[in-house]
Protein backbone atom coordinates (compact mmCIF):
# COMPACT_ATOMS: atom_id res chain seq x y z
CA UNK A 1 0.00 0.00 0.00
CA UNK A 2 1.03 2.88 -0.89
CA UNK A 3 -0.44 6.42 1.45
CA UNK A 4 -0.71 9.20 -0.35
CA UNK A 5 -2.26 11.57 2.63
CA UNK A 6 -1.77 10.99 6.12
CA UNK A 7 -2.71 13.41 8.98
CA UNK A 8 -0.90 12.96 12.69
CA UNK A 9 -2.48 14.00 15.34
CA UNK A 10 -4.20 17.09 13.63
CA UNK A 11 -6.02 19.67 15.76
CA UNK A 12 -7.50 22.95 14.43
CA UNK A 13 -8.51 25.50 16.41
CA UNK A 14 -10.43 28.49 15.98
CA UNK A 15 -11.53 31.60 17.92
CA UNK A 16 -14.68 31.48 18.91
CA UNK A 17 -15.29 35.28 20.89
CA UNK A 18 -14.63 35.86 24.66
CA UNK A 19 -15.79 34.29 27.79
CA UNK A 20 -17.70 36.49 30.78
CA UNK A 21 -14.37 37.27 31.82
CA UNK A 22 -13.15 38.98 28.43
CA UNK A 23 -10.91 35.55 27.91
CA UNK A 24 -10.81 34.36 24.49
CA UNK A 25 -12.33 31.49 23.45
CA UNK A 26 -10.95 28.82 21.07
CA UNK A 27 -13.40 25.62 19.81
CA UNK A 28 -11.64 22.90 18.05
CA UNK A 29 -12.84 21.45 14.97
CA UNK A 30 -10.47 18.91 14.72
CA UNK A 31 -9.46 17.38 17.71
CA UNK A 32 -5.99 15.10 17.31
CA UNK A 33 -7.13 13.65 14.67
CA UNK A 34 -5.23 10.49 12.74
CA UNK A 35 -6.31 9.69 9.23
CA UNK A 36 -4.58 8.06 6.09
CA UNK A 37 -5.74 7.19 2.56
CA UNK A 38 -3.48 5.46 0.56
CA UNK A 39 -3.47 5.13 -3.42
CA UNK A 40 -6.19 3.49 -5.16
CA UNK A 41 -8.27 3.98 -1.99
CA UNK A 42 -11.81 5.72 -2.05
CA UNK A 43 -12.72 7.17 2.16
CA UNK A 44 -16.33 8.37 2.76
CA UNK A 45 -15.72 11.28 5.57
CA UNK A 46 -19.51 10.72 7.54
CA UNK A 47 -20.12 12.77 10.78
CA UNK A 48 -23.12 15.42 11.65
CA UNK A 49 -23.07 18.40 10.46
CA UNK A 50 -20.49 20.76 12.71
CA UNK A 51 -18.56 17.04 13.21
CA UNK A 52 -15.71 18.48 11.46
CA UNK A 53 -15.90 17.15 8.14
CA UNK A 54 -15.14 20.41 6.13
CA UNK A 55 -11.79 21.43 8.07
CA UNK A 56 -10.70 17.71 7.86
CA UNK A 57 -10.96 18.43 3.73
CA UNK A 58 -9.49 21.71 3.83
CA UNK A 59 -6.66 20.90 6.12
CA UNK A 60 -5.95 17.60 3.75
CA UNK A 61 -6.17 20.03 0.90
CA UNK A 62 -3.18 22.17 2.58
CA UNK A 63 -6.13 25.23 2.61
CA UNK A 64 -6.14 26.03 6.37
CA UNK A 65 -2.81 25.27 8.51
CA UNK A 66 -3.48 22.93 11.59
CA UNK A 67 -2.85 24.78 15.04
CA UNK A 68 -0.97 21.37 15.30
CA UNK A 69 0.43 18.21 14.12
CA UNK A 70 0.76 17.06 10.47
CA UNK A 71 0.05 16.36 7.88
CA UNK A 72 2.01 14.44 5.26
CA UNK A 73 1.30 14.64 0.94
CA UNK A 74 3.45 11.65 -0.82
CA UNK A 75 5.81 11.76 2.23
CA UNK A 76 6.36 15.72 2.01
CA UNK A 77 5.10 17.45 5.03
CA UNK A 78 2.64 19.95 4.15
CA UNK A 79 1.96 21.47 7.39
CA UNK A 80 5.20 23.83 7.48
CA UNK A 81 4.72 24.42 3.79
CA UNK A 82 5.16 28.43 2.44
CA UNK A 83 2.30 29.60 0.70
CA UNK A 84 3.49 29.55 -2.54
CA UNK A 85 4.57 26.08 -1.80
CA UNK A 86 1.39 24.53 -0.89
CA UNK A 87 -0.11 26.10 -4.58
CA UNK A 88 2.82 24.78 -6.27
CA UNK A 89 1.37 21.49 -4.47
CA UNK A 90 -2.13 21.98 -4.99
CA UNK A 91 -1.78 22.96 -8.38
CA UNK A 92 0.45 19.57 -8.89
CA UNK A 93 -0.68 16.83 -6.55
CA UNK A 94 -4.71 17.52 -5.04
CA UNK A 95 -7.60 17.98 -7.04
CA UNK A 96 -10.88 19.80 -5.13
CA UNK A 97 -14.57 18.99 -5.73
CA UNK A 98 -16.31 21.68 -4.19
CA UNK A 99 -20.46 21.25 -3.42
CA UNK A 100 -21.47 23.27 -6.41
CA UNK A 101 -20.31 23.04 -9.90
CA UNK A 102 -18.72 26.53 -9.81
CA UNK A 103 -18.36 26.90 -13.68
CA UNK A 104 -17.86 29.93 -15.66
CA UNK A 105 -21.01 30.21 -17.85
CA UNK A 106 -19.58 31.83 -20.86
CA UNK A 107 -17.02 28.42 -21.63
CA UNK A 108 -17.60 25.17 -22.93
CA UNK A 109 -17.07 22.07 -20.95
CA UNK A 110 -13.93 21.90 -22.79
CA UNK A 111 -12.61 25.07 -22.04
CA UNK A 112 -13.62 24.87 -18.59
CA UNK A 113 -10.62 22.33 -18.21
CA UNK A 114 -8.09 24.27 -20.50
CA UNK A 115 -9.12 27.52 -18.88
CA UNK A 116 -6.35 27.52 -16.02
CA UNK A 117 -3.87 26.19 -19.04
CA UNK A 118 -4.47 28.76 -21.29
CA UNK A 119 -4.10 31.38 -18.14
CA UNK A 120 -1.30 29.69 -17.00
CA UNK A 121 0.43 31.12 -20.30
CA UNK A 122 0.21 27.51 -22.25
CA UNK A 123 0.45 28.41 -26.18
CA UNK A 124 1.22 25.82 -29.35
CA UNK A 125 2.11 22.46 -28.55
CA UNK A 126 1.39 22.66 -24.95
CA UNK A 127 -2.10 24.27 -24.94
CA UNK A 128 -2.87 20.85 -27.84
CA UNK A 129 -1.79 18.81 -25.18
CA UNK A 130 -3.92 19.97 -22.51
CA UNK A 131 -6.78 20.07 -25.20
CA UNK A 132 -6.35 16.35 -25.45
CA UNK A 133 -5.92 15.93 -21.76
CA UNK A 134 -9.29 17.48 -21.98
CA UNK A 135 -11.43 15.70 -24.62
CA UNK A 136 -9.89 12.32 -22.85
CA UNK A 137 -11.12 13.32 -19.54
CA UNK A 138 -14.56 14.26 -20.91
CA UNK A 139 -14.70 10.97 -22.38
CA UNK A 140 -13.76 9.13 -19.55
CA UNK A 141 -16.56 11.18 -17.25
CA UNK A 142 -18.81 10.09 -19.66
CA UNK A 143 -19.35 13.55 -21.94
CA UNK A 144 -17.45 13.29 -25.35
CA UNK A 145 -20.90 14.80 -26.71
CA UNK A 146 -20.64 17.53 -24.66
CA UNK A 147 -17.34 19.13 -24.89
CA UNK A 148 -18.80 22.37 -26.99
CA UNK A 149 -21.70 22.68 -24.43
CA UNK A 150 -21.90 25.43 -22.09
CA UNK A 151 -23.21 24.72 -18.30
CA UNK A 152 -26.53 26.23 -18.90
CA UNK A 153 -26.87 23.43 -21.43
CA UNK A 154 -25.98 20.95 -18.44
CA UNK A 155 -28.08 19.00 -16.41
CA UNK A 156 -27.15 19.09 -12.66
CA UNK A 157 -25.33 16.13 -12.80
CA UNK A 158 -23.42 17.00 -16.04
CA UNK A 159 -22.04 19.41 -14.74
CA UNK A 160 -21.06 18.01 -11.64
CA UNK A 161 -19.29 15.69 -14.54
CA UNK A 162 -17.32 18.58 -15.68
CA UNK A 163 -16.26 19.70 -12.66
CA UNK A 164 -15.05 16.51 -12.10
CA UNK A 165 -12.73 16.28 -14.91
CA UNK A 166 -11.40 19.92 -14.61
CA UNK A 167 -9.80 18.43 -11.07
CA UNK A 168 -8.43 15.80 -12.82
CA UNK A 169 -6.68 18.12 -15.31
CA UNK A 170 -3.63 18.91 -13.07
CA UNK A 171 -2.87 14.35 -12.80
CA UNK A 172 -3.28 14.44 -9.04
CA UNK A 173 -2.96 11.79 -6.92
CA UNK A 174 -5.05 13.16 -4.09
CA UNK A 175 -9.03 13.75 -5.21
CA UNK A 176 -11.01 15.29 -2.16
CA UNK A 177 -14.73 15.72 -2.86
CA UNK A 178 -16.92 17.66 -0.61
CA UNK A 179 -20.25 17.05 -0.73
CA UNK A 180 -19.97 16.56 -4.73
CA UNK A 181 -23.63 15.20 -4.69
CA UNK A 182 -25.91 17.09 -2.08
CA UNK A 183 -27.77 18.95 -5.12
CA UNK A 184 -28.24 15.60 -7.14
CA UNK A 185 -31.11 13.45 -6.55
CA UNK A 186 -30.48 9.35 -5.59
CA UNK A 187 -30.02 8.07 -8.68
CA UNK A 188 -27.76 10.91 -9.98
CA UNK A 189 -25.84 10.94 -6.60
CA UNK A 190 -25.08 7.01 -6.84
CA UNK A 191 -23.76 7.58 -10.18
CA UNK A 192 -21.74 10.05 -9.51
CA UNK A 193 -20.12 8.04 -6.05
CA UNK A 194 -19.50 5.54 -9.28
CA UNK A 195 -17.92 7.58 -11.44
CA UNK A 196 -15.48 8.56 -8.59
CA UNK A 197 -14.84 5.10 -8.05
CA UNK A 198 -14.02 4.35 -11.25
CA UNK A 199 -11.49 7.08 -11.25
CA UNK A 200 -10.09 6.15 -8.27
CA UNK A 201 -9.45 2.80 -9.34
CA UNK A 202 -8.53 3.60 -13.09
CA UNK A 203 -5.92 6.29 -12.10
CA UNK A 204 -4.89 4.95 -9.14
CA UNK A 205 -6.17 7.61 -7.11
CA UNK A 206 -6.60 8.58 -3.55
CA UNK A 207 -9.85 9.23 -3.06
CA UNK A 208 -11.83 11.53 0.13
CA UNK A 209 -15.23 12.70 -0.46
CA UNK A 210 -17.09 13.92 2.40
CA UNK A 211 -20.71 13.19 2.75
CA UNK A 212 -24.27 13.50 4.40
CA UNK A 213 -25.42 11.00 2.58
CA UNK A 214 -25.74 6.98 4.67
CA UNK A 215 -23.15 5.04 2.13
CA UNK A 216 -24.73 2.11 1.34
CA UNK A 217 -22.10 2.00 -1.98
CA UNK A 218 -20.18 -1.14 -2.90
CA UNK A 219 -17.32 1.25 -4.25
CA UNK A 220 -16.51 2.97 -1.07
CA UNK A 221 -13.45 1.09 0.61
CA UNK A 222 -13.59 2.96 4.29
CA UNK A 223 -15.47 5.20 6.01
CA UNK A 224 -14.00 7.63 8.27
CA UNK A 225 -16.67 8.71 11.12
CA UNK A 226 -16.80 12.42 12.78
CA UNK A 227 -18.10 13.12 15.72
CA UNK A 228 -16.82 16.37 17.98
CA UNK A 229 -13.90 16.70 15.91
CA UNK A 230 -12.82 13.42 16.75
CA UNK A 231 -12.77 11.08 13.88
CA UNK A 232 -12.50 6.86 13.79
CA UNK A 233 -11.72 5.00 10.37
CA UNK A 234 -14.35 1.89 10.19
CA UNK A 235 -14.21 -0.68 7.44
CA UNK A 236 -16.77 -0.24 4.86
CA UNK A 237 -19.62 -3.09 5.52
CA UNK A 238 -21.42 -2.58 2.01
CA UNK A 239 -18.28 -3.95 0.80
CA UNK A 240 -17.47 -7.10 2.87
CA UNK A 241 -21.33 -7.64 2.78
CA UNK A 242 -20.97 -7.59 -1.27
CA UNK A 243 -17.73 -9.90 -1.12
CA UNK A 244 -19.88 -12.30 1.15
N1 LIG B 1 -13.95 29.77 9.94
C1 LIG B 1 -14.46 29.30 11.08
N2 LIG B 1 -14.39 30.03 12.22
C2 LIG B 1 -14.88 29.55 13.39
N3 LIG B 1 -15.44 28.33 13.53
C3 LIG B 1 -15.56 27.57 12.43
C4 LIG B 1 -15.07 28.02 11.16
N4 LIG B 1 -15.32 27.03 10.24
C5 LIG B 1 -15.93 26.03 10.92
N5 LIG B 1 -16.08 26.36 12.22
C6 LIG B 1 -16.65 25.50 13.27
O1 LIG B 1 -15.88 24.30 13.31
C7 LIG B 1 -16.72 23.16 13.53
C8 LIG B 1 -16.54 22.15 12.39
O2 LIG B 1 -17.03 22.75 11.19
P1 LIG B 1 -17.01 21.99 9.78
O3 LIG B 1 -17.46 22.96 8.75
O4 LIG B 1 -15.68 21.35 9.61
O5 LIG B 1 -18.12 20.84 10.02
P2 LIG B 1 -18.86 19.89 8.98
O6 LIG B 1 -18.90 18.53 9.59
O7 LIG B 1 -18.22 20.00 7.64
O8 LIG B 1 -20.32 20.50 8.94
P3 LIG B 1 -21.42 20.50 7.75
O9 LIG B 1 -21.81 19.07 7.52
O10 LIG B 1 -22.54 21.32 8.34
O11 LIG B 1 -20.78 21.15 6.55
C9 LIG B 1 -18.15 23.70 13.64
O12 LIG B 1 -18.45 23.84 15.01
C10 LIG B 1 -18.07 25.06 12.98
O13 LIG B 1 -19.01 25.94 13.53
Amino acid sequence: MTTVLSLENVTLQYPDGVDSNGQPQTLKALDSITFQADKGSFTAVVGASGSGKSSLLSVAATLIQPTSGKVFLNGQETSGLKDAERTRLRGNDIGIIFQQPNLLPALTSEEQLVAMAHLAGARGKELKDTRDRAAELLDVVGLADMRNRRPHQLSGGQRQRVNIARALMGNPSLLLADEPTSALDHERSASIVALLAQLTSEFQLATVMVTHDSITSSAIDAVFEMKDGRGYMIPSTAKSADAA
